[in-house]
């Protein structure tokens, strides 16, 4: 093995021969970890080797299959001729690989196909590279499948079937597909027809309104398949075993977006393919002793909640819907009085300390134990503090806009999204509090989402990172024994009379959106439950830059995926 790297030639060697890439001859090595050939050019009339050219090498974890090759003209693109190619080398493989393009973390499916004499050869090299695949244990092996077919542009079958599924068949993975007949469907199917056994994953093409059925039908299974009383707000609920991958064809991409680093439907299945793995906190939102959703992403009272409302009324209009939306509650500048309260999640950093949720991030990588868990409720419940005693805070106040974000929320439009620091899985949610103030102060904030400016960085917001929170609408008359008792979970839900809408000059009741969905009540308890789900993603990459400011193109960097 001339040539390959020298800590290449430390690992053991699984096969090594000469090949033909192209109109070159080649060496090629796959070893545990990688495959990696080098050319070499021969001198036509002496036969003798004048020079080598540079290694390329495709680490294992990023190698989806080894395919024999039976078209060898398939791979004649680039070759001088292909047709003499073919009778002096008549076998022929192809390994299939991830590669990044130049474009924002958008990864693609490479191929590269070696020539050679020998059939025998040829076939050994097929087996070698898919036993060494088998080992990774990480990957699936079987899915079930989701399609909204009336999500975003009504695009789902297409996409799946143009690009997802030859991608899964190409890595030998096979999926039972089902298409949505209505809203809901998919959710039901898995709470109550599925047969979660037979899968390694769950598939989700469409939106955030889909990707949220999904979420919902596997927690509801896991928590009654294991008796968790999801109705009391303090029950721990066990964390879901199947993985959730997204195949992003909605309007609204978020969740992708923030846990992917890009909107794109190949990048997914690539990520779904090798195997990801990246867990997140799911916040359990609930009215007294009522449960009523979860959420991921963004937990909205006021602005964001009102947007989605009005643009619930304008679905027709598709995705324009969201802008037309926002800037009529813009336009309409309500404000809504209520009190806020909440347990500050210590030792977490802040909202606004610029730490960002990156792909490997530090602070996601602890997963806290049920002692440690069963540790922090025990001092909650003993350790009193000034401001509202077991360790809450309580606010009064006027708000425009009560956000509650599990993770950056970042899309194409805001891509540090409306919580920068926010991160997927350390257990905590990031609450914005953004209190009365000018229609101009307000426009401000809103566009700092959209450029590089700190949009915490006015006097009428706030920001603090938390465990649990508990929001109750200013009501009328006097207060409640409990409200009056100064405990912030009872009093969140012992005032009962709340006041009628008053238009938009605040006291009326404002509404939560819940990852796109309107709750039924404003007066709500959240808790986070850190690292609830895991998706087929590894967060977002730093994206590495080049001289020219463009990422690099090339197999996707080694990861330590190894084999068990
Ligand atoms: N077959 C179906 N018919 C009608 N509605 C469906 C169907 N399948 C799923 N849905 C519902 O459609 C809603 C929107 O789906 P999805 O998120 O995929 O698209 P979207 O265009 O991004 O919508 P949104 O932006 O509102 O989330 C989901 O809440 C889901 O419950």
């Amino acid at each position: 093995m001339t040539g390959l790297s020298e800590d290449m030639e430390k690992q053991a060697r699984l096969l090594s021969s000469q090949l033909v890439l192209g109109d070159r001859l080649v060496e090629v090595a796959a070893t545990r970890t990688v495959l990696a050939w080098k050319g070499i050019k021969k001198d036509k009339k002496s036969s003798e080797i004048i020079s080598f050219s540079k290694t390329e090498h495709v680490p294992l974890c990023d190698i989806i299959a080894a395919h024999k090759n039976h078209i060898n003209a398939e791979s004649g693109r680039s070759q001088k001729n292909p047709k003499r190619l073919h009778q002096m080398h008549p076998h022929a493989f192809t390994v299939s690989y991830v590669r990044r393009t130049r474009r924002r973390r958008r990864w693609r499916c490479g191929d590269v196909t070696f020539h050679c004499t020998n059939q025998g050869l040829c076939e050994q090299w097929i087996q070698v590279i898919n036993e060494q695949l088998s080992l990774f244990t990480n990957r699936p092996r079987s899915l079930l499948v989701y399609i909204n077919p009336y999500g975003g542009k009504r695009r789902g079958e297409r996409v799946y079937e143009q690009k997802v599924a030859p991608l899964l068949r190409r890595a030998c993975i096979s999926a039972d597909v089902i298409v949505t007949e209505r809203a809901n469907h998919a959710r039901d199917h898995l709470i109550s027809q599925a047969n979660l056994n037979e899968y390694d994953g769950v598939v989700c093409v469409g939106g955030d309104g889909m990707f949220s059925e999904i979420l919902h039908g596997l927690i509801i299974r896991t928590q009654t398949d294991h008796r968790v009383d999801r109705d009391r707000p303090d029950s721990e609920l066990v964390p879901c075993s199947l993985r959730v991958g997204i195949i992003p064809a909605g309007s609204t991409d978020c969740i992708c977006f923030s846990t992917v680093g890009a909107s794109d439907a190949v990048t997914s299945a690539l990520h779904i393919i090798v195997g990801d793995s990246q867990p997140m906190d799911v916040c359990s939102v609930h009215h007294r002793d009522r449960f009523l959703r979860y959420s991921v992403s963004l937990l909205g009272y006021g602005f964001y909640g009102d947007v989605l409302t009005d643009s619930e009324r304008n679905r027709r209009l598709g995705p324009a819907r969201y802008d037309l939306a926002g800037v009529k509650t813009f336009l309409s500048h309500k404000h809504y009085e209520g009190t806020i309260s909440f347990l500050p999640a210590e030792n977490k950093g802040t909202p606004r300390d610029k730490l960002r949720c990156r792909s490997g991030c530090g602070a996601c990588q602890h997963k806290s134990s049920l002692k440690d868990r069963k540790q922090r409720e025990m001092s909650e419940k003993t350790n009193l503090d000034k401001d509202g005693g077991h360790g809450w805070r309580v606010i009064h106040g006027k708000f425009i806009a009560i956000n509650a974000a599990s993770m950056s929320c970042a899309c194409p439009r805001s891509p540090k999204g409306l919580a920068p620091s926010a991160h997927l899985a350390d257990g905590t949610a990031d609450l914005i509090l953004v209190r009365r103030c000018s229609h101009l102060d307000f426009f401000r904030h809103l566009l700092r989402h959209t450029t590089k400016d700190d949009q915490f960085d006015h006097s009428f917001v706030e920001v603090h990172r938390v465990r649990k929170f508990c929001f109750q609408p200013r009501v009328c008359g006097p207060a409640s024994a409990d409200h009056r008792s100064g405990d912030p979970v009872t009093s969140c839900f012992g005032a009962t009379r709340p006041c009628p809408a008053t238009g938009n000059q605040g006291n009326g009741h404002g509404r939560w959106t819940c990852d796109g969905e309107i709750l039924p009540h404003a007066a709500i308890r959240v808790s986070v439950h850190g690292q609830l789900i895991r998706l087929f993603a590894r967060g977002i990459e730093e994206e590495q830059r080049q001289q020219g400011g463009r990422a690099p193109e090339g197999p996707c960097s080694p990861r330590d995926l190894e084999p068990s």
